[in-house]
């Protein structure tokens, strides 16, 4: 029997999780959604046949597994309102908020829960997510595996044995998806500069990524030599990567990617257990 999951929170990353779960044929009777409004579960409801409930303590009180999927901002009152429905339930709860750690995390359900903190990202929509995962000790073994099988259901799972990685993921693929839609603008800014169509250059652009990255992660060879193929010597290719590195593109990534994992360190000093 598939497992009732209930989705704390009904914005991008739990619509995003959803949508793939159900795609990938979690049935729907097993989803249940929940969020303050009314008017936010609605177009959830009729999209993807989901329950949907305003309360979160009813929404919790028979899950196998909660997926706290609300901002950090709002996650210790969120938690602290359902404490002790978790504490009687014990249901596995999955955290995909940025920052929290799992020592707040339990302090504001009561402790000792089966917990992960997971790091998915919006792909999931797709079918196309990478999530990183990280189990506390009260985890089962049964547990895990339920937690893979529900991300597996959207994407790629990695497991991390060191909960301090999670930031490290955040940065390479939680938050990644936005590195890459900027860089989309910026190609199509760029193409549209050299006389194409705004929409044409767009297309051009993604399906170039796509298409690098199907070729990237089938293949037996490193990007760089990946790379290199593309690169014939003495000709266009090599004049726009020469351009790319002279103008930094590897250290604008590597200060991007630590300013976003320095904010994730940040977000749970700030949010963490008081
Ligand atoms: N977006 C992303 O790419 C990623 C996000 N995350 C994490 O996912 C979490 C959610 O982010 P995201 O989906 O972007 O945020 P959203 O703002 O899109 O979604 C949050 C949802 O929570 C609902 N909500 C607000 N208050 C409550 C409450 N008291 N009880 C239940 N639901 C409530 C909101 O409803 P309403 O709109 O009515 O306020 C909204 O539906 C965050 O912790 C974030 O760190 C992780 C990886 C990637
Ligand atoms: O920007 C954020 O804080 C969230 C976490 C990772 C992606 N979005």
């Amino acid at each position: 029997m598939a497992s009732r999951v209930t989705f704390i929170g009904a914005g991008n990353m739990a619509g995003a999780i959803i949508g793939g779960m159900i795609d990938n044929g979690h049935p729907a009777s097993d989803i249940t959604a929940t969020s303050p409004s009314d008017e936010v579960l609605a177009p959830l409801r009729e999209r993807f046949g989901i329950h949907t409930d305003t309360d979160n303590v009813a929404a919790v009180r028979d899950a196998d597994i909660v997926v706290l999927a609300v901002k950090p901002q709002i996650m210790r009152g969120v938690c602290e309102g359902m404490r002790d429905t978790l504490q009687r339930q014990r249901p596995l709860i999955i955290s995909v908020a940025a920052g929290l750690t799992a020592e707040s995390l339990q302090a504001w359900m009561g402790g000792g829960l089966p917990l992960v903190r997971c790091m998915p990202n919006t792909p999931s929509l797709v079918g196309a997510g990478a999530a990183g995962l990280f189990a506390t000790p009260e985890v089962s073994a049964e547990q895990r595996d339920q937690a893979t099988a529900l991300l597996e259901a959207v994407g790629l799972v990695e497991w991390v044995e060191e909960e301090g990685l999670l930031d490290a993921v955040t940065a390479v693929s939680g938050s990644a998806p936005a590195y890459f839609f900027l860089m989309f603008e910026a190609m199509e800014e760029a193409g549209v500069k050299l006389g194409l169509p705004a929409e044409t250059a767009r297309r051009l652009a993604m399906q170039t990524a796509l298409g690098a990255a199907r070729m990237a992660q089938g293949s037996e060879f490193t990007p760089d030599r990946l790379k290199r193929n593309v690169m014939s010597p003495g000709g266009t290719t090599e004049r726009a990567i020469e351009h790319l590195e002279q103008a930094g593109l590897r250290q604008i990534m590597a200060d991007a990617m630590e300013a976003c994992a320095a904010r994730a360190r940040e977000m749970a000093e700030e949010l963490g257990k008081r």
